[in-house]
């Protein structure tokens, strides 16, 4: 197996005495769509901040293309496009002046074609004329992107790039996340505190909760986990005939007025429906939920 493009081992980071990240370990491999997922103010950004070495972990290593970050800060940073905050533009000049100027700064003079042809990309052509000032949130958004293109980074670090984009805007995020992918074959790491977002476009993530990393993995094996949390809906004054039924079947999660909800195989489950129906016991909702769907709901609650 080729070696980890990302690997953070026992990171930890703290502000004074509150623990931001605690013994965090990540690795993201070539080709990955990786997602940092987790509530508000779990770690996601520190992590991020930290393995790009914008700010100095207290505890750990951090290794980008197999170089540690606190060594080969420059030669690592020069192979990485990151968007960690809102864009800042010049927003009286237009979308190719301010690319033009990146690309200046950076040390890397792009052409005018390549500036035009990163504007395609991104989805902004036809537009870069137009003065940043005019542009929504999700322009703005993807011209970010296109910014953090421009020095062709093998690696793209995005930290919540959907937040506040409407759901047209969420959508071109995410296509344009998966042609990053597919077509220029970058690995990209990105933050949200969605699941189904992740799970639309991530092979593999992180959970992070109040600091430390959970559960690490493959998407698709944590999330088409077999055992899965169903909630039966009935009537109050069948909820006795229910639990009797129910005994010896799965376990129980939670027992409310008219509802219990439980942990079974799904291959179990057509089983039990047939069973409730000739037994007559009034059903009016059956709803199935992945294990870590449901844990990842109970952190977001917790
Ligand atoms: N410079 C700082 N000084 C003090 N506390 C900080 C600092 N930066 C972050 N924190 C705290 O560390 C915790 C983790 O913050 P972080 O921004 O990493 O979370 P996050 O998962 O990215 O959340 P969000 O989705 O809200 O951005 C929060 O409680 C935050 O208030």
């Amino acid at each position: 197996m080729s070696n980890p493009i990302v690997s953070i081992k026992h990171l930890s980071k703290h502000f004074g005495n509150f623990h931001a990240v605690q013994d965090v370990n990540i690795t993201v491999n070539s080709g990955d769509v990786y997602g940092f997922l987790g509530p508000n103010g779990a770690g996601k950004s520190t992590t991020m901040r930290c393995m790009l070495s914008l700010i100095q972990a207290n505890k750990g290593s951090i290794e980008l293309f197999g170089k540690s970050i606190q060594n080969h800060r420059s030669e690592i940073l020069s192979q990485v496009g990151c968007l960690i905050e809102k864009p800042d533009f010049y927003k009286y000049l237009s979308a190719f002046q301010n690319l033009q100027i990146f690309s200046r700064i950076s040390g890397k003079p792009s052409t005018k074609k390549e500036i035009l042809d990163m504007l395609e990309f991104v989805g902004l052509e036809g537009r870069e004329k137009d003065h940043v000032s005019g542009f929504s949130h999700g322009m703005r958004q993807r011209l970010g992107i296109a910014q953090t293109l421009l020095h062709q980074p093998e690696l793209i670090v995005l930290d919540e790039p959907t937040t506040g984009l409407d759901p047209q805007g969420i959508i071109d995020m995410r296509n344009l996340i998966l042609r990053l992918k597919n077509e220029q074959k970058k690995t990209i790491i990105f933050s949200s505190h969605n699941l189904s977002e992740v799970e639309l476009i991530c092979n593999r993530m992180v959970i992070i909760h109040k600091g430390k990393s959970i559960v690490e993995g493959d998407v698709h094996a944590l999330l088409n986990e077999e055992e899965q949390i169903i909630r039966l809906q009935t009537a109050s004054d069948s909820l006795q005939a229910l639990l009797a039924l129910l005994q010896g079947q799965g376990s129980p999660v939670q027992i409310n007025e008219n509802s219990v909800e439980m942990s079974i195989s799904k291959e179990q489950i057509p089983r039990l429906n047939a069973q409730l129906v000739h037994a007559g016991i009034p059903i009016f909702a059956i709803e199935a939920k992945r294990k870590l769907e449901d844990y990842f709901i109970n952190l977001l609650a917790s």
